[in-house]
């Protein structure tokens, strides 16, 4: 049986690629699309001409589908993930930005709603392995700073990539001795701290997503770096998630912890 697919920010960057993605997977349909300013004209968007356009949560009507693509804002993700949870639309979210407090309370809904779903900071398989590369680095490099760049238009920092590096490489530290007291001529100059990791985000034209995980050592340094060129580079990750996404039986974080 076809898979009714929403898109939930099908307007933009991300979504535009998933609706792409959709429309050339056998067993898939884009049913509708949410995004508060959509023009009413789904053929504009690569949707058929009888998918529905909504613009906000309270258009949408009981059953409108089963899975629900998430590439919106840090300001609209926890809402439009609970909506997807309680109307039983299996979410598969890609929006980065909430905290760790909101992914907690959806996590919750999604066990008694008895509804599987994934929140992946990165779809791409580059980011998947850094992450895993940097995880192990750790064991033996407790020393470690993360760069992440992305483009101009990026709503939050740091990327949702850079804070969950920060948080694998933090389950892997051993304890260690930390760097002294600093002085900041510059505010801020240091970068964020995630438990005693600093992360830095650079936002500029002509980047889209890129990664730098920086290791060092006594007399040596180790440097993990991913490049994603082009949004297209996420759409495998995306379409394991909804191949897999009815075998969950509740939210999952991270796409490696469905490979
Ligand atoms: N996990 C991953 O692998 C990746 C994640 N991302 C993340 O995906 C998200 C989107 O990125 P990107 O596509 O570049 O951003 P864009 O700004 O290009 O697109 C954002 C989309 O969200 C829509 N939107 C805004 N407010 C709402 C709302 N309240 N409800 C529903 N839709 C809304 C916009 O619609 P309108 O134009 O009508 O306002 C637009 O369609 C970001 O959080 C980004 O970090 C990005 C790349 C990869
Ligand atoms: O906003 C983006 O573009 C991206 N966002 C995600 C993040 O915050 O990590 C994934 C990727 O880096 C692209």
């Amino acid at each position: 049986m076809t898979k009714k697919v929403l898109v939930a920010g099908f307007t933009g960057a991300m979504g535009q690629k998933a609706v792409g993605l959709v429309n050339k997977l056998n067993g898939f349909e884009v049913v509708a699309g949410l995004s508060p300013i959509a023009e009413n004209d789904p053929e504009k968007y690569h949707l058929s001409a009888d998918a529905k356009i909504f613009k906000s949560l309270d258009e949408i009507p009981d059953h409108a589908a089963d899975i629900w693509i998430d590439f919106t804002t840090p300001k609209a993700v926890y809402d439009n993930v609970k909506f997807a949870l309680t109307h039983h639309i299996s979410p598969v979210v890609g929006t980065t930005g909430m905290t760790d407090e909101q992914e907690a309370e959806l996590i919750k809904i999604s066990q008694r709603e008895k509804i599987g779903g994934l929140i992946a900071p990165n779809f791409g398989m580059s980011a998947v392995l850094l992450m895993k590369f940097a995880k192990e680095a750790a064991k033996y490099f407790p020393d470690v700073e993360i760069i992440e760049m992305h483009h101009a238009d990026k709503k939050d920092a740091p990327s949702g990539t850079a804070l969950s590096t920060a948080k694998m490489i933090a389950e892997n530290r051993p304890a260690h001795q930390t760097a002294p007291d600093e002085i900041e001529t510059l505010k801020n100059v240091r970068g964020g701290d995630y438990q005693g990791i600093k992360i830095h985000s650079v936002r500029l034209p002509g980047y889209i997503a890129h990664e730098q995980v920086l290791f060092g050592g006594p007399g040596e340094a180790l440097t993990i770096r991913q490049d994603s060129f082009d949004r297209g580079s996420f759409m495998g990750g995306v379409k394991v998630a909804l191949e897999k996404v009815d075998q969950l039986n509740e939210l999952v974080v991270g796409l490696e912890n469905i490979l």
